[in-house]
């Protein structure tokens, strides 16, 4: 493995991108090379109140930041529109894209897929860091070959923007691969206030709740005959992804596909 990986940071200002500053300065093996922000181009990351001290400019022109630093890695971690447009930009510069921005729509997810093919290089987007997470969603897999009849509550903070959370989606995604087609409750049932019954994926119900207080957290609810199975996951804090950000940086310059989930990078 490279000794020194240069990774750029994408929101650096942001809840996460705060977390993965603090994670990158503590990690010998990690440097950062740039920042990507939406203001104070061509300052340096230590000149900004609230920042590490971290001696990389802050670029905010993304291009200008994948030709000028020299990086192997390019974390992500803003909105969906931009998300995508770092993951393209740093793939056709040849840089890895480490993606933990979440919603992002079927399409650009198979159009970065076919990018990092087409140029051979590695990326991972993975919509949840966290380990406990990641083992929620599998133990989730599992259980629902046994329990076909699930639903997902997913609660996070009142500032996020998308909804369900891409945990909730990778969650029904994985939960889609291990049970056979089913349908779920009756026929007659009717909302009679819209949205009562949450978002569908394949049947499933996905609830989303936000609200001040909360970090990021979901229950997975299997019904059964007489019984119920819940699997449930807690971050308390977002020093809880950052294990997942380092193992990222650090396989993704193995990898030469785009890799989506962590699981596919945990033994
Ligand atoms: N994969 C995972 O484990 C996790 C993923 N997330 C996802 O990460 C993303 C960021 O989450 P938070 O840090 O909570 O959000 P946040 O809103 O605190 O931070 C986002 C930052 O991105 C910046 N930004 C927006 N557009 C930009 C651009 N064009 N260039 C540079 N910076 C830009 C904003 O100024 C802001 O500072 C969200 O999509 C969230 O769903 C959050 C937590 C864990
Ligand atoms: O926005 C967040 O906070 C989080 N986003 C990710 C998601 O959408 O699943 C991961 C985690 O749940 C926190």
């Amino acid at each position: 493995m490279k000794d020194n990986i240069r990774i750029i940071v994408a929101g650096p200002r942001g809840k996460m991108g705060m977390e993965a500053l603090k994670m990158i300065d503590k990690q010998s093996k990690f440097s950062l090379a740039a920042c990507i922000d939406r203001k104070n181009d061509g300052q340096k990351v230590s000149d900004i109140d609230g920042l590490p001290d971290l001696d990389a400019p802050i670029y905010t022109n993304p291009e200008n930041a994948l030709m000028e630093t020299e990086a192997d890695v390019l974390l992500d971690l803003t909105t969906p529109e931009y998300g995508y447009k770092h993951g393209k930009l740093a793939l056709e510069y040849g840089v890895r894209p480490v993606i933990g921005t979440t919603g992002f729509s079927q399409d650009q997810l198979d159009e970065l897929t076919r990018l990092a093919e087409e140029k051979g290089i590695g990326a991972v987007i993975a919509p949840n860091f966290a380990v406990g997470a990641v083992l929620m969603m599998q133990f989730s897999k599992w259980a629902a070959k046994h329990f076909p009849d699930v639903e997902i509550i997913e609660k996070h903070h009142d500032q996020k923007l998308d909804a369900p959370s891409g945990t909730a989606v990778k969650t029904a995604q994985l939960i889609q691969e291990a049970r056979e087609p089913h349908h779920q409750g009756h026929e007659e049932e009717e909302e009679t206030l819209k949205g009562a019954r949450g978002a569908d994926i394949d049947g499933m119900k996905i609830h989303s709740m936000r609200l001040p207080g909360l970090i990021a957290h979901q229950e997975v609810v299997f019904g059964g005959l007489g019984q119920t199975l819940t699997i449930k996951h807690d971050s308390h804090h977002r020093e809880s992804f950052m294990s997942g950000v380092k193992l990222s940086a650090e396989k993704v310059m193995d990898l030469d596909v785009l890799v989506y989930g962590l699981e596919h990078l945990l033994d």
